[in-house]
């Protein structure tokens, strides 16, 4: 008689536990266990119990391989749905494996687990295994469906196949018309108290592993529901006049107010504040160091003589590296829209700045189309007040497009739930590199299925407060993503090609390369323990249709993109993941925790404007200035979205927190400790960095730092 133990550990999530009967069969090279059900005296399988039961087998089986889980009906209990964490078997002679699950396990059904030791496909020659990570990754595939949102785009999660899951209908034909440009399905209508449509059918079917949680999910709405209540019962959702003066706006959100936001309030109008935001505002990837002027920007150095002052000129501070340029080119062709019924603006600007030799970043000169000539000329800040002031508000207007739309939802959001797919779809539990990946795809597809329901719907919040509105979302996104390039998105080669790696003050360069570098050690050493060569690299067929997969699903197949298609080397996977998981937290929270910060003071980052560009000097006053900028509403509804997205709802898990324990083995175990070591430092170093800036740079502070993408 050999007797195995078994602990199991139920998830304390909301309903975790289950009434089902559970039993299990242990599979070993020596034989099977019989099916057991699993079945003490009292409740089994509670919300956060970690009960222990036996296995009784006629002789012992070798070493273990799978453990069947089969979820039946007891009684008359109506099924339900069981969060299995993990289940560790103790065998006969005290040996311990572990068998990590981390599941929701839905209905009635057998689940086979392995054991915990990560393993490629090329470490598995029994065909019960081989054929077991068949099996498991043809049923993600048939669960986790591509579909095209619009042409030009990332392919994202195809939400009706769990609908169609749920009610066990027989598939349907895949939709074959990408979904945005469908007509405004049924689903999509207002809600009372919500300023925009809800495309409602696409929130209700959620996938068990991808859906937020409970607590997510009561976070998120406890911190929509009264702030939009509150700004709906004064009245400033609906008014659609201009703001009557700019200190009307200091009390948008009297209850949210943050030492950043108060510090924008004062600031914004400043240039050096103006210049600053490109190292350390929510878009830090803008900036690009020029050798020589564009043709486009015929700057000459007469303009710039009063600000560069009398011991230099343009073409010697040029040479000297100290000429950088944001060039809004994408916003050239992009559609306008309409807001409040009146028809809304958008430039193209290109926007020159000097580092000066104090070290702080000035606009030197703005020109608010991509053509010069007499009908767009250059802005400089010895034109009036009100003039130079409006041509920064532009560009802080053009910020606020590219960021959004491209730096942020673009590069981050749907790049990432690419990546996820990808994991879920080519990657089976015991792979190394899933077990790597998966707390960094933590609600991704969630909060994109959120933000495709709520932001990009047809007469959703972008439509309701963006000059471009959807459509121009959509000519942005497909624009963006056509000229993105895997230098772009590998940030220690962005910045050496923007050749930004000197410029002073640039804490999201100096704490982004520090973050990059404790990543790079942690995936080499995990990546170092998996596969020791570039053969094994290259002879694992899971990783390659992994890559692949991203490659033609995420980037189109885009061979100018840089991205690869193929890994042959351990480094070419050690870059890549670093990117990748770099990504989904350190880059997204960069991108997305100051929104509210730099964004809540409205015109350092106006949604749209009512008024074409200037074409002429001397005409703007603070009346024409005041109706060039968003109405009320707009202005509301857009800060309602900044505050609810710029804090991480409840049920975190700040960067290199896997208490999801994936990895069993010792060494890569090992290596999480250290990376969290890492990080911790870092953590130190930037605070205490901090303590000697007038304005912190608090961003990519690792433990502000979720895991994932997932608000
Ligand atoms: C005012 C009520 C808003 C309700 C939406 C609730 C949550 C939003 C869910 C996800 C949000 C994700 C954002 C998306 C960012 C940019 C999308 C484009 C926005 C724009 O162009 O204005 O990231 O955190
Ligand atoms: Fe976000």
């Amino acid at each position: 008689m050999a007797v195995y133990r078994l602990c199991v550990t139920t998830g304390s999530y909301l309903k975790a536990g289950t009434m089902d009967n559970i039993s299990a069969t242990l599979v070993g090279t020596c034989g099977e266990s019989p099916k057991q059900r699993l079945d003490r005296v009292g409740r089994d399988f509670a919300p956060g119990s970690v009960q222990k039961y036996k296995v009784r087998c006629s002789a012992e089986l070798g070493e273990l391989l799978l453990l069947r889980l089969h979820k039946e009906r007891f009684a008359f209990f109506r099924k339900d749905s069981w969060y299995c964490s993990c289940i560790t078997v103790t065998a006969p002679d005290g040996t311990i494996i572990p068998f990590p699950c981390y599941q929701w396990i839905e209905g009635y059904c057998t689940m086979e687990l392995r054991p915990g030791t990560g393993r490629t496909i090329c470490q598995d020659s029994l065909p019960l295994l081989l054929d077991h990570r068949k099996r498991e990754l043809q049923a993600r595939q048939e669960c986790y469906r591509w579909k095209i949102y619009a042409p030009g785009f990332p392919r994202m999660v195809d939400v009706s196949s769990f609908e169609e899951m749920e009610s066990d209908k027989k598939f349907a034909l895949t939709k074959t018309m990408p979904c945005a440009e469908q007509d405004d399905s049924p689903g999509n209508r207002y809600l009372p108290g919500f300023p925009m449509k809800i495309d409602i059918p696409s929130l209700l079917h959620m996938e068990p592993n991808i859906r937020y949680s409970a607590t997510k999910t009561a976070s998120l709405l406890f911190n929509a529901i009264p702030a939009s209540l509150g700004m709906k019962i004064r009245g400033l959702l609906d008014r659609k006049a201009s703001w009557k003066k700019l200190d009307d706006m200091r009390n948008i959100f009297w209850c949210h107010k943050t030492f950043t936001t108060e510090y924008v309030t004062e600031h914004w109008c400043e240039d050096n504040f103006f210049g600053y935001q490109y190292l350390n505002g929510v878009n830090p990837v803008m900036l690009h160091c020029l050798s020589s002027l564009p043709s486009k920007l015929p700057v000459t150095n007469d303009m710039v003589a009063p600000l560069l002052g009398p011991d230099t000129c343009l073409q010697t501070e040029l040479e000297k590296g100290n000429i950088f340029l944001a060039d809004y080119w994408i916003l050239a062709d992009a559609p306008v829209h309409c807001l409040n019924g009146r028809q809304q603006y958008v430039a193209a600007p290109l926007c020159l700045l000097w580092l000066n030799p104090q070290g702080a970043l000035l606009p030197l000169a703005i020109q608010l189309s991509q053509t010069p000539g007499p009908d767009s000329p250059i802005f400089l800040p010895t034109d009036s007040e009100w003039d130079w002031l409006l041509a920064k508000t532009w560009v802080r207007n053009s910020e606020f497009l590219v960021h959004e739309n491209n730096t942020h939802f673009l590069c981050t959001h749907l790049l990432c739930e690419a990546f996820s797919m990808a994991t879920l779809r080519q990657l089976p539990l015991c792979h190394p590199v899933f077990k790597l990946l998966l707390p960094h795809t933590r609600y991704t597809l969630q909060v994109n299925t959120i933000a495709r329901a709520t932001l990009l719907n047809p007469e959703g919040l972008v439509d309701q407060v963006t000059s471009i509105g959807r459509c121009g979302l959509l000519y942005l996104m497909r624009t963006g993503l056509a000229h993105f390039t895997y230098t772009d998105f590998c940030l220690p080669d962005s910045l050496r090609a923007r050749g930004v790696l000197t410029i002073p003050n640039y804490y999201y360069r100096d704490d982004g390369l520090k973050i990059w570098a404790a990543i790079e050690s942690f995936v080499s050493e995990i990546v170092g323990y998996y596969y020791p060569s570039d053969d094994s690299v290259q002879q694992d067929l899971e990783l390659q249709a992994w890559v692949g997969e991203i490659f033609t699903q995420a980037f189109l197949g885009r061979e100018s993109s840089g991205f690869p298609s193929q890994l042959c080397t351990s480094g070419q996977l050690v870059k890549y993941l670093t990117a990748i998981i770099f990504n989904c937290s350190a880059q997204h929270a960069a991108v997305n925790s100051g929104q509210h910060d730099f964004g809540a003071w409205m015109p350092n980052a106006p949604s749209s404007m009512r008024q074409p560009p200037l074409q002429t000097k001397g005409t703007t006053t603070l009346k024409s200035y005041l109706e060039t900028l968003p109405e009320v509403n707009v202005t509301c509804n857009n800060l309602l979205l900044f505050w609810l997205v710029s804090q991480e709802p409840k049920d975190q898990r700040p960067l290199g927190t896997y208490p999801d324990q994936h990895f069993t083995e010792e060494v890569p175990q090992r290596s999480i400790a250290a990376f969290q070591n890492h990080l911790a430092q870092i953590s130190r170093d930037i605070r205490e960095r901090n303590q000697n800036l007038e304005l912190p740079y608090i961003y990519l502070d690792p433990a502000f730092i979720e895991n994932s993408v997932s608000i």
